[in-house]
């Protein structure tokens, strides 16, 4: 079976006990704007309810997993029309200030990821080339990443004055040392050093790819349900001791701060610098 969202942002499928879930702008890179974030948050929702699925599989169409936040197609968010879902009682304090933002960015960034990553059955990323900034977000809310030999990760948003992407996971998910120097530098971490600091399960060769997240996805369907949901909180919450969650709380603060600041002096965070500009400063 294979659904497509309204605007064809996401597809749907079930192979066997396994959803594969895809985003899908491939033009931009899977460059992610609030009608993917919503439409992805739908796709996970008709994955939980279904019986029939034991396991969900995240992936990109084209050739990259995810470019990030879209700053700069011609669909992009825009802070003051964002269309609020949920955050109804931030539309009672005005939307002249960061109000808008900080609402935007609690609902779609840090509040989506968060949520996928308590969804109760296990999800494994398959990521293959570029896994960028936001595409890290979507990532690190999955239980596993499988990687493919090409796959790069990185998140350059110092660049731009911001220190880090919203899900601010980068020590836990790796280590503090290799958390600064992603930050740092902006480099491109591969599959491999990914790997060897714990960030990714396992490395495949790009063609096993779908094989390998596949099988791996209907061996762990078949444990027993409830299982698998008691061991995948129990995990969570020894992370969230380790003061995963807290953490992330706190630095959305220093991350708000920044945009404050590039709006004080005149910038617009995302757009100003751009993603042709960001992918040039990467070379
Ligand atoms: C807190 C902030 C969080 C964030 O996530 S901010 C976003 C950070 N992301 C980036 O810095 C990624 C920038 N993009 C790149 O580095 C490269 O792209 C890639 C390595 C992902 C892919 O390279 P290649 O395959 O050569 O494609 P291409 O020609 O660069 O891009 C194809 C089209 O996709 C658009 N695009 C790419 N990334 C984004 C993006 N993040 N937001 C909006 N558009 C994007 C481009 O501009 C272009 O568009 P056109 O065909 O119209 O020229």
């Amino acid at each position: 079976m294979t659904l497509n969202d309204s605007d064809g942002v996401v597809t749907y499928e079930v192979r066997g006990t396994t959803a594969i879930i895809r985003l899908n702008r491939p033009e931009y890179r899977n460059a992610q704007n609030s009608k993917m974030t919503y439409a992805l948050d739908a796709a996970f929702t008709r994955a939980v309810e279904d019986d029939a699925v034991k396991a969900i599989v995240l992936a990109g169409n084209g050739k990259h997993f995810s470019a990030g936040h879209d700053i700069g197609t011609p669909e992009r968010d825009a802070d003051q029309s964002f269309e609020r879902k949920a955050v109804v009682w931030w539309d009672h304090v005005g939307a002249e200030g960061v109000d808008s933002r900080f609402a935007r960015e609690s609902e779609v960034y840090l509040g989506m990821c968060r949520r996928w990553r308590e969804l109760p059955k296990p999800v494994i990323a398959m990521v293959h080339g570029a896994c960028i900034a936001g595409g890290l977000m979507l990532a690190w809310s999955c239980d596993f990443i499988v990687a493919s030999e090409d796959a790069f990760f990185s998140d350059p948003v110092v660049r731009m004055g911001i220190p880090g992407v919203e899900y601010f996971a980068h020590p836990w998910v790796t280590n503090p040392r290799a958390a600064k120097e992603m930050l740092f530098t902006g480099d491109r971490f591969t599959a491999r050093r990914a790997y060897e600091l714990g960030m990714v399960n396992h490395v495949v060769e790009r063609e096993l790819l779908e094989e390998h997240t596949l099988n791996l996805a209907e061996r762990i369907g078949a444990m027993p349900r409830l299982g698998l949901a008691l061991a995948k909180k129990a995990v969570n919450q020894s992370e969230d001791l380790q003061g995963l969650r807290a953490g992330m709380d706190s630095v959305f603060g220093l991350h708000h701060a920044a945009h404050a600041h590039n709006a004080e002096v005149g910038k617009d965070s995302l757009a100003g610098m751009g993603a042709k500009n960001m992918a040039e400063a990467a070379k």
